[in-house]
C-alpha cells in the first residue's frame, strides 16, 4: 500500500501534490517522489524518506508544470532502501512515460524475463512498478503506430496491459503531451478515486482524503478494471478496460491501511471500524464476563474507532492509557523487523493511572507479527494493570498477502501455525480475543449493497486473483527475504545511530 496520487490543472501543482502526499504518508514512509510536465519536458525529484525530509524549496523550485504526480512508498518488491526503486518511474518511449502505482504484481518475475526476451526491454532494478511501466509503454507503443493517440487507443493498450500483468494495481501515468492516465485492477484490491476543485482542477488519488484535504470534491471511486484518461484539454474519458471486473477491495485497508477519514469504494473506513467493534464485543460477551474487566484502552492509533465502540457495546469506560509521540512513524510499515520492535516503546506510554490495580482490555485493529502486542502487554503490567486482556478487532492474520501489504512469508506472522491459545501466550495477555472472519466481512458488506466480495487473503487464505501459482509464491518469498535481510542491516544501524550506541 502505497499513496499515489495525480494532477491535472491550468495553475502550477508542485505544492498541490506536496500537500496531497503529506495527507497520504501514513501510506508509505520508506521514499517520495513527485514529477511534473511543463510542456513535454519532466522534472522530477525522489529519494528516500518521508515526504517533509524529501522535498526542499530547492527542490520544489524545481518541479514547474501544471501536471504532475507523486507517490509515498511502502515497498513490497524491491528494497526501502534502493532510490533508484523509489517512484515516480520514468521511461522515454513513447513520448515520454511516467507513472505511479499502488500494489503489487504477483507475476513480475515472469514479465521481467518475458520483456527481455520478447520485448526487448531492459529492467534495471528490483521493482514490480519498473515491470509495470515497461509492460504499460510497450502496449502505448503497439496502438500509437497512427497518430494522434485518440482515447480509444489509449484504452486499448490498458485492455492489454490488464491481460498481461496479475496481482495488485492503482496506477497514474503521465503520457507527455496527452494527459493523464489512470486505471484499476480488474478486482479494485487497491484503492483509487478521483474528484475536481471548483476551478475544474482533477486531482485522481488513493484516498479520499487526499481530495478533501486539498479542495477537490469526490466524484467517485475508479471503478475495478476501469480506466480514466483525461487529455491535455482537460476532456475526460472513461471506459472499462476489463473483461470480468468485479469489486474486491483490500479488507486491510479498512482494518488499519487508510485513514479512518476516507472514504473508500463508497465505504467509510471509520464506520467500518466502528462495526467491527461492535461485532468484536459481541464476540467478547460470548467468550468472558465484561464484568471481569474495569477498562477498555485502545493502542493507538488505528484502533481507537473500534475500541471506543466495543467499550460503548460493553458498557465500560474508554480511557485512553497510552500516549503515541507523534513524531514517530507507523511501526508496522517500517522496514527490518529490528526497527519494528524497537520503535514500539519509543512510540507508546503508558498513563500510569490508567492501569494501576485495574483489569485492563486492550484492544488492537489487527496483531500481525505481534510485535506490537507482546511490547504493549508488558507495558500495561510494568504499569500496574491487575489483569491484561487484548482484543484484535481483525480475525488472525494467519496467511501471507501478495497484494501489496509487506507480509510475504507466513512464518513471519505470529498466528501462523499456532493455536490462539499459542498466540495469547506468546503475547502474555490474560485473556485474548479475536474478530471472526466471516462476522467482519458481514459488517464492513453492510455498508455497501452489492458488493462482491473483499481481498481478504491474509484472514482467509483465498487469493482473490486465482491465478498466483505455487511457483510466484516461492518466487515473491525468497525474494523478499533476502531483500528483509537487507533491510534489516541498515534499520538497526540507523536506530542504534539515533540513540547514541555501537550499530
Ligand atoms: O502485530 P504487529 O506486527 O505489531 O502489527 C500490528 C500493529 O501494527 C499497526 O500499528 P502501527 O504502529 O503500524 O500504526 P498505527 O499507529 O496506525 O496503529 C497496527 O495498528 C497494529 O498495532
Ligand atoms: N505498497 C505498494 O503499493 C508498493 C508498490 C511497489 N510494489 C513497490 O514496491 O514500490
Ligand atoms: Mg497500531
Amino acid at each position: 500500500m502505497c499513496g499515489i496520487v495525480g494532477v491535472i490543472s491550468q495553475a502550477p501543482v508542485n505544492q498541490l501534490i506536496y500537500d496531497a502526499l503529506l495527507l497520504l504518508q501514513h501510506r508509505g514512509q520508506d521514499a517520495a517522489g513527485i514529477v511534473t510536465m511543463q510542456g513535454n519536458k519532466c522534472f522530477m525529484h525522489k529519494a528516500r524518506g518521508m515526504v517533509r525530509d524529501v522535498f526542499r524549496t530547492r527542490n520544489m523550485r524545481a518541479l514547474p508544470g501544471t501536471v504532475g504526480l507523486g507517490q509515498v512508498r511502502y515497498p513490497t518488491a524491491g528494497n526501502a532502501y534502493n532510490e533508484e526503486e523509489a517512484q515516480p518511474f520514468y521511461v522515454n518511449a513513447p513520448f515520454g512515460l511516467v507513472l505511479v502505482h499502488n500494489g503489487n504484481l504477483t507475476n513480475a518475475h515472469a514479465l521481467k524475463k518475458e520483456l527481455f526476451d520478447i520485448d526487448r526491454r531492459h529492467i534495471n532494478t528490483e521493482s514490480d512498478t519498473e515491470v509495470l511501466i515497461n509492460v504499460v509503454a510497450h502496449e502505448l507503443e503497439r496502438v500509437a503506430r497512427d497518430l494522434p493517440l485518440t482515447p480509444e487507443a489509449v484504452f486499448k493498450a490498458v485492455s492489454a496491459v490488464h491481460k498481461r500483468i496479475k496481482g495488485s494495481y492503482a496506477v497514474i501515468a503521465l503520457i507527455a503531451g496527452h494527459g493523464l492516465l489512470a486505471f484499476r485492477d480488474p478486482h479494485g484490491i487497491r484503492p483509487l478515486c478521483f474528484g475536481q476543485s471548483a476551478d475544474g482542477e482533477f486531482m485522481v488519488a488513493s484516498e479520499s482524503v487526499a481530495l478533501e484535504g486539498t479542495g477537490h470534491k469526490l466524484t467517485r471511486d475508479v471503478a475495478p478494471g476501469e480506466a480514466l484518461f483525461i487529455d491535455t484539454q482537460g476532456r475526460v474519458h472513461t471506459q472499462q478496460c476489463a473483461e470480468n471486473p468485479m469489486l474486491n477491495p483490500c479488507m486491510f485497508e479498512f482494518v488499519y491501511l487508510a485513514r479512518p477519514d476516507s472514504v473508500m469504494d463508497g465505504i467509510s473506513v471509520y464506520q467500518a471500524r466502528l462495526n467491527m467493534g461492535e461485532t468484536l464485543a459481541q464476540r467478547l460477551i460470548s467468550t468472558m464476563p465484561p464484568s471481569d474487566i474495569d477498562v477498555v484502552i485502545p493502542i493507538p492509533e488505528s484502533s481507537r474507532p473500534s475500541a471506543m465502540q466495543l467499550a460503548h457495546k460493553i458498557g465500560k469506560p474508554y480511557r485512553e492509557g497510552f500516549v503515541k509521540n507523534r513524531y514517530v512513524g507507523r511501526t508496522f510499515i517500517m522496514p527490518g523487523q529490528g526497527a519494528r520492535k524497537k520503535s514500539v516503546r519509543q512510540k507508546l506510554n503508558a498513563i500510569g493511572l490508567e492501569f494501576k490495580g485495574r483489569n485492563v482490555l486492550l484492544v488492537d485493529d489487527s496483531i500481525v507479527r505481534g510485535t506490537t502486542s507482546k511490547e504493549i502487554v508488558q507495558m500495561a503490567r510494568e504499569a500496574g494493570a491487575n489483569k491484561v486482556y487484548l482484543a484484535s478487532a481483525a480475525p488472525p492474520v494467519r496467511f501471507p498477502n501478495v497484494y501489496g501489504i509487506d507480509m510475504p512469508t507466513k512464518e513471519e506472522l505470529i498466528a501462523h501455525g499456532r493455536s490462539i491459545e499459542e498466540v495469547r501466550q506468546y503475547i502474555g495477555a490474560d485473556a485474548l480475543i479475536y474478530q471472526d472472519v466471516d462476522a467482519m466481512k458481514r459488517v464492513v458488506a453492510a455498508l455497501k449493497p452489492g458488493l462482491s466480495g473483499f481481498e481478504a487473503s491474509c484472514f482467509d487464505g483465498n487469493y482473490i486473483t486465482g491465478d498466483v501459482s505455487a511457483e510466484d509464491f516461492a518466487t515473491m518469498r525468497e525474494q523478499r527475504q533476502s531483500q528483509a535481510e537487507e533491510e534489516d542491516g541498515p534499520a538497526r544501524t540507523r536506530l542504534a545511530l539515533q540513540s547514541g550506541q555501537e550499530p
